[in-house]
């Protein structure tokens, strides 16, 4: 795939799958590391491995299937990318965001990003999920925008604004729905933080983090949401708390990927029903073909 990509590029996609599909989605969801069982709970499925679709990027990381699941959820039609695209794996940004801008000619509304994160926050435990409140992009802040380049107005203006764009009203129809699951207890709220990866943070880094205000920090997310924003997407968002990072030059521990993908397990029947509920309360109206 090329490092520019044009209007024809997503729209030629976005024709494959919508001549391959009778789903018409309104909600798209992103799984993060080891939470590709979001996509199990969606029935009459149609599914694509992104080696079949025309234009898609591959995933490369383990715990990221590759692939992409149409179906219903309540009723409701969503779409569901099985695996995301990471800047590490040597994508440049507008490639790990191309299905965001496909999804949104397919005719979608709302992104729910979902990742693995590290927390920083001393209250926060492994096992808590994190609804996003807000992020920092530190790639963005560098300079590494999925925006750059050429704006393309008919997606979105050259200036988009970033404040408030995690849906008020969906955080709290998720809180609520969480008090009422029993799960409150572990449901934490705040900011997460996009990092570049692929290694883990440094002690002075994760220090640096946690001065910073930063609850979790993971190494995606935020470019998707950069691009459902500027698009006019409404975005819900959920950090899966796998690991404390390591903030003490005294401690022992350290954290790996298959860590994470052992906590993902853990947490992906909650999960998979926070979704599944939320989706379920949203004020959308499915098109037909
Ligand atoms: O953000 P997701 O895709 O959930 O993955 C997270 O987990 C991986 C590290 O274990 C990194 O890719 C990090 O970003
Ligand atoms: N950068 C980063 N990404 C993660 N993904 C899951 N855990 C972590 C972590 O501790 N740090």
């Amino acid at each position: 795939m090329k490092d520019q990509i044009c209007y024809d590029d997503y729209q030629k996609t976005a024709s494959w799958l919508l001549s391959q599909t009778q789903h018409r989605p309104k909600v798209a969801i992103i799984c993060g590391s080891g939470l590709g069982m979001l996509a199990d709970a969606l029935k009459c499925q149609d599914s694509f491995p992104y080696s079949d679709i025309p234009g898609f990027p591959q995933s490369t990381v383990q715990g990221h299937a590759g692939r992409l699941v149409f179906g219903e959820l309540k009723g409701k039609t969503c779409v569901c990318m099985q695996g995301r695209f990471h800047m590490y794996e040597g994508h440049s940004l507008c490639k790990t965001t191309f299905p965001v801008r496909v999804f949104k000619l397919l005719g979608v509304e709302t992104l729910i990003v979902t990742n693995a994160a590290g927390s920083l926050a001393d209250s926060y435990q492994v096992g808590d999920i994190m609804i996003i409140k807000d992020h920092i992009n530190f790639p963005g802040l560098a300079g590494l925008n999925p925006l750059n380049g050429p704006n393309d107005e008919k997606f979105g203006p050259r200036f988009p604004p970033m404040s408030g764009v995690y849906d008020k009203d969906l955080r709290k129809i998720a809180f609520d729905l969480c008090k009422s699951m029993g799960v409150s207890q572990f449901i934490q709220e705040g900011v997460y933080c996009m990092v570049g990866g692929p290694n883990f943070e440094s002690i002075a880094e994760a220090r640096l983090l946690h001065r910073l205000g930063v609850d979790a920090v993971g190494m995606s997310t935020a470019p998707e949401v950069v691009v459902a924003t500027h698009c006019g997407m409404r975005v819900f968002g959920l950090s899966l708390i796998t690991n404390k990072v390591v903030k003490s030059y005294n401690d022992t521990e350290s954290v790996n990927h298959e860590a994470v993908l052992e906590v993902s397990k853990l947490r992906s029947q909650t999960l998979q029903m926070l979704v599944t509920e939320l989706v379920s309360r949203m004020d959308i109206n499915n098109n037909t073909t």
